[in-house]
């Protein structure tokens, strides 16, 4: 069993990826970053033959399949709403604070705090579009309209919210921020 568990969300080009491999940076040894799109992308590069490096990184290449594979991801939680959760988790290993760097849905956090109650912690990243854009944002109709990027656009118990906008919070002040909330372990 883990100590703690961090989720975070936040929409696409917020800085998900980019903040929490810094935090990994940071805990070293006592971290694990889980992806709950990591399963998705492993489906989709072996379906479809695809590059699972270039899934996993945050270039255009992954945006051409994003959509099919939300779709595709969608259709499998209508069935159970958990199963890229349990993967993500499967293989997590005996590391005391985990990292899952991209909470979706009110369904994920539900899954989370169902199974590990307490111990989950929630942080939304935010950056204003004008960020997002110079980071690679482009709108896109059926993505950034849909329960992928919006589902958690009304969830607000988080217990930490995160300033990713350019110029608003210094990278040290965000993580600081974050390791307050390990204080107790
Ligand atoms: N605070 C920052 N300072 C400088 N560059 C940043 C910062 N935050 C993010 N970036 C850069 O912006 C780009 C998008 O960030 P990142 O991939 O972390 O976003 P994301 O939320 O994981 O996006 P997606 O959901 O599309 O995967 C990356 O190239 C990243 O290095
Ligand atoms: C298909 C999907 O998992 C892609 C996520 O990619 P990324 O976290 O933005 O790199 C999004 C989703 O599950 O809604």
């Amino acid at each position: 069993m883990p100590q703690i568990i961090l989720l975070f969300s936040g929409k696409r080009k917020s800085g998900k990826d980019f903040l929490t491999t810094h935090l990994q940076k940071l805990l070293t040894d006592r971290c694990e970053v889980l992806k709950i799109s990591q399963p998705i992308k492993s489906h989709w590069a072996k379906e479809k033959n695809l590059n699972l490096n270039e899934l996993l990184g945050d270039s255009e290449y992954k945006e051409q399949y994003r959509l099919d594979m939300i779709n595709w991801s969608d259709e499998m939680r209508t069935q159970d709403y958990g199963y890229f959760c349990r993967i993500a988790c499967q293989d997590a290993a005996e590391k005391p604070i985990w990292i899952v760097s991209d909470i979706r849905r009110k369904t994920d956090i539900h899954w989370f705090k169902e199974k590990y109650g307490d111990l989950t912690r929630t942080i939304r990243i935010v950056a204003d579009e004008a960020t997002r854009i110079k980071r690679g944002f482009q709108f896109k109709s059926g993505v950034d309209d849909g329960i992928s990027e919006c589902g958690l656009d009304d969830y607000t118990e988080w217990d930490l919210v995160i300033d990713n906008t350019d110029g608003k919070q210094k990278l040290e002040e965000q993580l600081s921020s974050i390791l307050a909330l390990l204080s107790r372990l």
